[in-house]
């Protein structure tokens, strides 16, 4: 998936900010972790990501201003040393079953953070990622593939 881009001119942030530890937030939701995985991600660890109103909270927290080209919003809650949960409100999508670059984004910010080892299983709702984060800094994504649906262009 290439590398986790770390430094907050790159996630990008509209200012300089420790990426590890974020000042925005809404409801429940603070202190996020900022991931560029080639599109922004912020991550917020939380006791039960599905206990998280991710619908209501997701669209104000995508465009704040912090994110000038908005942001991926992850909830993600620790299960093991090398198991995370995690729901994504995607940026100009909303709530996804899976998002890759989403999973990406919660192992590294799960690493950086202490809570889990470099190599997670990130589960879900629509199956589980394996997720190594690499010590040069690249993230390797490994999963099932399946068809979602097939189609013909006219024309
Ligand atoms: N669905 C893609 C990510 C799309 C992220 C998009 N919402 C963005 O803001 O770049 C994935 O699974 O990684």
């Amino acid at each position: 998936m290439g590398p986790a881009r770390l430094d907050w001119r790159d996630i990008p942030l509209a200012r300089a900010a420790d990426t590890l530890h974020v000042a925005v937030g809404a409801g429940p939701l603070g202190d996020a972790v900022a991931v560029n995985m080639g599109n922004p991600h912020a991550v917020f660890f939380v006791d039960d990501a599905d206990a998280v109103p991710l619908e209501a909270l997701g669209p104000g927290l995508e465009i704040d201003p912090l994110f000038p080209e908005h942001a991926n919003i992850g909830v993600a809650q620790r299960l093991a040393d090398d198991r995370l949960r995690l729901r994504v409100w995607e940026r100009g999508a909303g709530l996804t079953q899976a998002c890759g670059t989403g999973a990406c984004a919660a192992a590294v910010a799960g690493a950086r953070r202490g809570l889990t080892g470099r190599s997670v299983t990130v589960v879900l709702d629509g199956g589980e990622l394996g997720i190594l984060w690499r010590e040069d800094g690249h993230v390797e994504m490994t999963g099932p593939t399946a068809a979602s649906f097939s189609g013909v262009l006219p024309g």
